[in-house]
């Protein structure tokens, strides 16, 4: 069953898990528009993601990601990358579980510390993560991994996967098909 309207699939993880990149991919590859409620903040604050925490907080960048994560659910029709601690909002928590009550496919992008460490790197850009980004992320993923399992309808491993196949593998979980893809045949794709 899928939704008569909302999101094609929606993804959550940790930050590095590869949600902006794999819907990148998978949008075009199943003809639709991506959206990531990061970009969407962006939009409403006039400013990056670094800027608001910097400059008003998280408490604000979470109010912001609530609005964007609520008006996204509601009017998108194509691939939705959520940030990384967005499901950690009540709100969007119930708004996540009436959309998968109605057929809708939430994905939970894994990944390792050994995986996630090396791509989200010192990037300035994940302002949680700034001082020592590894034992941040490990903190964070810890007290996340619960609420990522819950909320999902399909998980995915994304260790040692290119963008590329993790979208093979999510396109699979949305044609009904089998989601374990061998390993010889999503390593084989680009
Ligand atoms: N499966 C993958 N394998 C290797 N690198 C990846 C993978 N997915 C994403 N990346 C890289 O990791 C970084 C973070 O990806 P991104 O899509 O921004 O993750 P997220 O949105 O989950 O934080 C980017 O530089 C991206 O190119
Ligand atoms: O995990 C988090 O709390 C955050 C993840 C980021 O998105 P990505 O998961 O896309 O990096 C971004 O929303 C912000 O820096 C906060
Ligand atoms: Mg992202």
């Amino acid at each position: 069953m899928t939704t008569s309207t909302g999101p094609r699939v929606v993804l959550i993880g940790p930050p590095g898990s590869g949600k902006s990149t794999v819907a990148s991919v998978l949008s075009h590859r199943l003809g639709l528009v991506a959206r990531d409620t990061d970009t969407d903040v962006e939009v409403l604050a006039g400013k990056s993601v670094a800027d608001v925490f910097l400059e008003d907080g998280e408490p604000h960048f979470r109010d912001l990601e609530r609005e964007a994560v609520t008006q996204a659910l509601a009017v998108h029709e194509g691939v939705l990358a959520l940030g990384g601690g967005a499901v950690l909002d009540e709100h969007s928590q119930t708004a996540l579980e009436a959309y998968s009550a109605a057929g809708g496919v939430v994905v939970f992008l894994d990944v390792s510390l050994a995986h996630a460490g090396p791509r989200v790197g010192f990037n300035q850009a994940r302002p949680l993560l700034l001082g020592n980004p590894r034992a941040k992320w490990q903190a964070l993923m810890e007290q996340r991994r619960p609420v990522y399992e819950r909320l999902a309808t399909v998980r995915v491993l994304t260790d040692a996967r290119t963008p590329g196949q993790v979208a093979h593998e999510i396109e699979a979980a949305l044609g009904g098909a089998s989601t374990d893809v061998p390993a010889d045949q999503t390593r084989s794709e680009q």
